[in-house]
């Protein structure tokens, strides 16, 4: 099948090079010149482990093609992806500003009879607005399908999850342009689910939040756990046994970050607004999250009495491990908590520096060598539970810092093996481990 892919962020290019790695001629198509040069050397622009690898192949396999013309890029396809953003607007709606221009796009430049299937998060209702857009523009007389085809993969793990996901969902009015895209995806050999456009549209919404429930809701109990006594991790595997809870999206940590649990939860609020319905129970998820990643910053102030003048490191920029992605990363909340509070901050990140650079402030001084930012520090904030971070000797935060005080946002270390070292630790849903008795007073 000829297929184009019109956006080439964390979706359009994974979608894009998965496609074409299963036997189709893809092209894909971006609006970013210099973005489409370096795919076109085979670079992708965004971190992804296993995606490079892909696209160097499929592209020398002359399946895989990346153009900024929209004509040129939809001259061959019979079927169109749309994979482009769909920000928050100020009042936490889905801004649709790219969508409508690529309705637009495409009606300006087809020749040919199309299925266009929409991957972007869209609100209910869009992939009809889509059509309609492309209808009334088109100046020939052309058959338009449309075909909801939500996108669950997550940031570091999506090329795995694209060939290993829990289902396809498939949302159409037309029988056979559904099967078309049911063929296509035939090869990533995973469930597909058909249901009618609206309800696909809604199943991204509604998985997003639920999951995103899960997190507050255990952050919730984290929290409880330290006023009770209780140990969260102990909690959370306790009760993920139980099959009709599940073990997965337990883990307390400094709430929930990403270019998409943040904007689609207030996007459901605001879809639920516009028929009249007040979605009480997300909204508590929405503000509970805004406390969680707070939650560090009050305990660094709890200790310490003031923040003024203390040299802290933080550890993790990226909003999770394995992406550069820094969309409404708790570590921006923290830093500029922080950096308000009078303290100096040092940051570390593998991967994530560069785009960090663009959403932190420029007395942030940042670097990708974990001791570096750790070295005299008056405390460490784990933000992000990187490799790095997990697998660090612990010995080296009594070595390296000016006093061995770590808050884990991430509970990295189990409580037992912080006992064996010289510091004192405070995590999330679980007891502090103070070992160096004069530490107390610092
Ligand atoms: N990032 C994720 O993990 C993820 C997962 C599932 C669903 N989604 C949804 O998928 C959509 C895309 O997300 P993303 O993170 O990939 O976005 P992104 O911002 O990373 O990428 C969007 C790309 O579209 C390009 N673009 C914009 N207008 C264009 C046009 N008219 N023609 C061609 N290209 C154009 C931009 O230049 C950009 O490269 C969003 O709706 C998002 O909610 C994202
Ligand atoms: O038990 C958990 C699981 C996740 N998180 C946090 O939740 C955020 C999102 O994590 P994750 O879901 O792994 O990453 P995303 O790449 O944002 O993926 C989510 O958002 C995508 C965009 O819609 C969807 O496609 C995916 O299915 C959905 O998991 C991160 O800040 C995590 O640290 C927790 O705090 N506890």
């Amino acid at each position: 099948m000829k297929i184009s892919v019109v956006g080439t962020g964390y979706v359009g290019l994974v979608t894009g090079v998965a496609l074409s790695h299963i036997g189709h001629v893809v092209t894909c198509i971006d609006i970013d010149e210099a973005k489409v040069e370096r795919m076109r050397k085979g670079i992708s622009p965004i971190f992804e482990p296993g995606l490079d690898e892909l696209m160097i192949k499929n592209i020398a396999e002359g399946r895989l093609f990346f153009t900024t013309n929209h004509r040129d890029g939809f001259a061959q396809a019979d079927v169109i992806y749309i994979a482009v953003g769909t920000p928050e607007n100020e009042d936490g709606s889905a801004n649709l500003t790219f969508i409508d221009q690529v309705a637009r796009d495409i009606a300006e430049n087809i020749s040919k009879d199309i299925i266009v299937v929409t991957k972007s998060t869209v609100p209910v209702g869009t992939n009809y607005y889509i059509r309609d857009i492309i209808e009334k523009q088109l100046k020939v007389d052309l058959q338009v399908d449309i075909v909801s085809n939500p996108e669950f993969l997550r940031e570091g793990s999506s090329v795995h999850d694209t060939f290993h996901g829990d289902r396809i969902v498939i949302g159409a009015d037309s029988d056979d342009a559904a099967k078309v895209i049911e063929e296509i995806n035939t090869p990533f050999g995973v469930p597909v689910y058909r249901t009618d456009v609206r309800s696909a549209e809604m199943i991204k919404y509604a998985s997003n939040a639920f999951l995103a429930t899960k997190i507050s809701f255990i952050n919730e109990i984290s929290n409880i756990c330290e006023k009770v006594g209780a140990d969260i991790e102990s909690v959370s595997q306790g009760m993920g046994l139980d099959k009709r809870i599940g073990s997965l999206f337990l883990k307390a940590g400094i709430g929930y970050g990403g270019s998409c649990f943040p904007k689609d939860t207030k996007a459901l609020t605001q879809i639920a607004a516009n028929h009249d319905h007040n979605f009480e129970l997300l909204k508590s998820v929405i503000e509970v999250n805004k406390h969680q990643q707070s939650m560090l910053v009050h305990k660094a102030l709890e200790r310490f009495g003031t923040l003024r003048g203390k040299n802290i490191a933080v550890l993790g920029l990226a909003f999770k491990p394995n992406t550069d992605d820094m969309r409404e990363a708790a570590s921006i909340v923290i830093i500029r908590q922080l950096i308000d509070l009078g303290a100096t901050v040092k940051a570390f990140d593998p991967i994530a520096i560069n785009n960090a650079k663009k959403h932190l402030p420029d007395n942030v001084e940042m670097t990708n060598n974990i001791e570096k930012a750790l070295k005299d520090s008056d405390c460490a904030i784990i933000v992000t539970e990187w490799k790095e971070i997990k697998e660090l000797n612990l010995e080296q935060y009594a070595r390296l810092m000016k006093t061995p005080v770590i808050f884990d946002g991430r509970n990295c270390y189990e409580l037992e093996r912080v006992k064996e070292y010289d510091m004192e630790y405070y995590s999330i849903g679980r007891r502090p481990i103070v070992t160096i008795k004069q530490l107390e007073s610092v």
